[in-house]
């Protein structure tokens, strides 16, 4: 094992996959740091499923290579169990309860059943392990879901769209629990449509859409699809053009726009240059009616990435 494949739980290249003629994951390269917590994001049809189920070992690549957990792609039950996962909706059986659900997939999956509270009390269940699997919430079935990922103590889990459907205290609930999978020394790779979903959970970042790569690497790195601008608006129009020839004359990039004047942030601090200009207004007597610095969220940025045609 060499040393980049010691730091990436996978990586691979040119993963592809093809229905006929119709190409729907295309020459992907991904690289998951071993220990993060790596986001995949997209619209639908992006191809994450598809993806993930490529990583699995249950659908076959068309093209690619590469290595998860050090295995060769291509040789799925060298690593299949290290892997756990939670794809589409988790079948259980309604009239067991969490725990014998549980039990069961330990006997047929040979592992050991002692693991069981453990996990239970990982996902947030101890307490309604008893119940029967059809009286739980979503939030409950996907939190059971992804207990059933961890059995077996795999390395990497991957769980896609885990949040679906569920309300925002479930998601919450979610994400603090795939934290705690990704401290207790595991790789997870989790997906989503909306990264403000996953956002204060993730590492790493991957956007998928119609197929193809369109970022990966750290939230913070998220290229901006806008500048970055103080936005200031004067009592009067008149205010404002004077504040134009102020802000100019000081070598301020000025624009008007439909909310105000706009003053590009570029490699300045952006409370510093708020402070600035409103001392430039105060002192040119110039009265403003609003200053705000205008920051594009990190949906924004992933929204400038994708297209928004979805092809499922
Ligand atoms: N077995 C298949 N045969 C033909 N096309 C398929 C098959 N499986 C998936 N697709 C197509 O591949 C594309 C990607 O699907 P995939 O489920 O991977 O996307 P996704 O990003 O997970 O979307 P969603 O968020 O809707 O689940 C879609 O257009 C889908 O219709």
């Amino acid at each position: 094992m060499d040393t980049q494949e010691q730091l990436d739980a996978v990586a691979v290249t040119g993963l592809t996959k093809r229905y006929g003629r119709r190409t729907v994951v295309d020459h992907v390269d991904l690289h998951i740091p071993a220990g993060s917590v790596t986001g995949l994001i997209g619209p639908n049809g992006a191809g994450k499923t598809t993806v993930m189920s490529m990583l699995l070992g249950l659908v076959r690549p068309t093209e690619g290579r590469g290595s998860v957990l050090a295995h060769d792609l291509r040789e799925p039950t060298a690593y299949m169990s290290q892997v756990g996962a939670l794809i589409e909706s988790p079948a259980f059986y309604p009239n067991l309860s969490g725990r014998e659900n549980l039990v069961h997939l330990c006997r047929l999956g040979g592992h050991d059943p002692s693991e069981i509270d453990g996990i239970l009390d990982l996902v947030g269940l101890l307490g309604r392990e008893s119940d029967a699997y059809g009286s739980y919430s979503l939030g409950m079935k996907q939190r059971l879901g992804i207990g059933a990922a961890l059995l077996g103590d795999p390395r990497l889990v991957i769980l896609d769209e885990p949040t679906n459907g569920v309300d925002p205290t479930g998601m919450r609930d979610i994400r603090a629990m795939v934290r705690r999978i990704a401290d207790s020394g595991r790789t997870v790779l989790v997906s989503s449509h909306l990264l403000a979903e996953l956002e204060h959970v993730c590492d790493h970042l991957i956007v998928l859409d119609q197929g193809g790569l369109r970022y990966q690497g750290t939230l913070a790195g998220l290229p901006a699809t806008r500048d970055e601008v103080i936005v200031l608006r004067g009592r009067m129009a008149a205010d404002e053009e004077r504040l134009v020839q102020l802000l100019r004359s000081g070598g301020h990039v000025v624009e008007h726009t439909a909310t105000g004047l706009a003053v590009a942030v570029g490699a300045s601090d952006p409370a510093a240059l708020a402070g600035d200009l409103n001392r430039t207004a105060a002192d040119g007597g110039v009265n403003l009616v609003e200053l705000h610095h205008r920051t594009e969220s990190l949906e924004d940025r992933v929204l400038g990435l994708v297209g928004t045609g979805s092809r499922s």
